[in-house]
């Protein structure tokens, strides 16, 4: 498998540390508000991932849950999401956090996005992060100023490696981060912050350096070790994530622990509208409830995504959705023409597993997803493969496409046309007299009376075209 990693700017042959468990760490939700589809994009792209990488090896996949500590900016000014959420919903914290995670979780699975094997809360882990930075203030890296315990980024020569240099030069020039007084360079961050004096926080907690919270960059570092030690074969997010949150994990964890944090970075594009970046906190973003509420199902929006590689921006539009909908809506009837004209056989022969190569192959080539789902399309039309040869290849690509390709669609509930359930009535005859030519003339005729039949193991079933 080649996976393109952002640390060497070129696509790298994929080779775990261990072939008996790929470790793999996803930067999880910030529960301060839904998710939108832009954050829900990033996931389907980590599910694909994992379910490519589970065709080969066991995967230990952990994700994060941000319940406490990332703050309006991400370079550690403004206030802390959650808290910001507490004003505008005049609800806990703890309240708050709870009601979007479980909403998270919600939208994540129905958009078949795998469940990780571990999900770790933040809140439920400051202990760790806490003596993540006694490590790194017993080594030296850290400084004190009047609202935080920070990192001090001139002590870690590699500091820029990820991102190159023209990010730094950049950012010398003070065009993206505005220095308080106390902080010695432009890019250190806050690993501890302390609550503000004249304000009690909901979530808070002691430390030797006095009451507050964890910085955001902290908690992933702390949990991905805690969960898949030093070293990290994969580490996946966003592309907002590479300069700033990514760059300080990975500052914050090698020198703590002198090894290497992360062999494959892999960071997923984003979603944007025409009107620019959708985001929570730009309060611009759809949401996958907003899509159910215009009649779209969440698979739709997968299918969507899947069209498009995840390294590349993907604008999203209601056209779009509409010709995602009906897309996956005909990939499917001609799915279950294939089931029905298969009998529900899956046929495993040398020209199906070759089928399956080539799908494994496209996935293996830095998740080239689109050719994929392309490949599933030219399968379900080819002419050499039997029905039973299709069936066997259309399963095994959904295992990873996920898109339910042979789901029954809903039958209709109004009434059939009288000439229809005629027609229907004779096919069922022609069937049972093994008389298929008959049968498929009769196909023909009720489509052109606008429905599409189909044979199941409940008998023929109708639903307008
Ligand atoms: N528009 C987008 N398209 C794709 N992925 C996104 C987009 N916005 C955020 N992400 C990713 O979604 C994941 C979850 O992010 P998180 O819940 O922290 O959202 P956030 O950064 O608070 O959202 P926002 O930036 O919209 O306020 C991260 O991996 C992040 O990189
Ligand atoms: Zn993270």
């Amino acid at each position: 498998m080649y996976l393109y990693n952002t640390a060497t700017r070129h696509k790298d042959e994929f080779k775990p540390q261990n072939e008996k468990q790929v470790t793999m760490y996803c930067c999880g939700p910030t529960v301060y508000n839904y998710a939108h589809i832009g954050n829900l994009r990033t996931y389907i792209f980590e599910d694909l991932l994992a379910r490519t990488i589970r065709l080969h090896y066991p995967l230990k996949h952990v994700m994060n849950v941000t319940d406490v500590g990332h703050l309006v900016s991400d370079a550690d000014d403004g206030e802390d999401k959650m808290e910001v959420a507490t004003a505008r919903e005049g609800k806990s914290a703890w309240d708050i956090a709870k009601f979007y995670e479980a909403k998270f979780w919600q939208d994540y699975d129905a958009l078949h996005c795998s469940r990780p094997s571990v999900i770790s809360r933040a809140t439920e882990h400051i202990k760790e992060m806490i003596a993540l930075v006694k490590t790194l203030e017993e080594k030296g890296y850290t400084y004190r100023t009047s609202d935080g315990i920070y990192y001090d980024t001139s002590k870690f020569p590699r500091y820029d490696a990820l991102v190159g240099h023209a990010r730094i030069s950049g950012l010398q020039g003070g065009a993206r981060v505005e220095m308080s007084d106390e902080k010695r360079n432009p890019t250190d961050f806050a690993l501890w912050k302390f609550s503000p004096k004249d304000k009690k926080r909901q979530m808070e907690w002691d430390s030797p350096w006095g009451v507050g919270f964890p910085g955001w960059h902290i908690e992933c570092s702390a949990m991905a070790m805690k969960y898949l030690g030093h070293t990290l074969d994969i580490h996946c997010g966003g592309i907002d994530h590479v300069t700033i949150h990514h760059t300080n994990e990975i500052a914050q964890s090698e020198a703590a622990t002198g090894e290497k944090y992360v062999n494959y970075w892999v960071h997923g594009e984003f979603l944007i509208l025409r009107s620019g970046k959708m985001s929570k906190s730009g309060g611009t973003f759809v949401t996958l409830d907003v899509l159910r509420e215009k009649g779209y199902e969440p698979l739709a929006y997968r299918y969507l995504c899947l069209g498009a590689h995840y390294r590349t921006q993907l604008e999203f539009s209601y056209e779009s959705m509409d010709s995602a909908a009906k897309s996956l809506k005909n990939l499917r009837a001609l799915c279950s023409q294939v089931r029905t004209a298969a009998q529900n056989r899956a046929q495993q022969t040398d020209k199906s597993r070759a089928w399956k190569e080539k799908f494994t192959a496209a996935m293996e080539d830095d998740l080239n997803a689109p050719k994929a789902l392309a490949l599933a399309w030219e399968a379900v039309r080819n002419a050499e493969l039997t029905p039973g040869e299709k069936l066997d290849f259309l399963q095994f690509a959904d295992t990873i496409l996920a898109l339910d390709l042979f789901v029954q669609p809903e039958v209709s509930s109004e009434p059939l046309p009288e000439e229809v359930t005629r027609l229907l009535e004779e096919r069922a005859r022609a069937r049972a007299a093994k008389d298929w030519k008959k049968s498929d003339e009769l196909r023909d005729a009720i489509a052109q009376k606008g429905y599409v039949v189909k044979d199941t193991p409940k008998g023929q079933q109708t639903e307008k075209k």
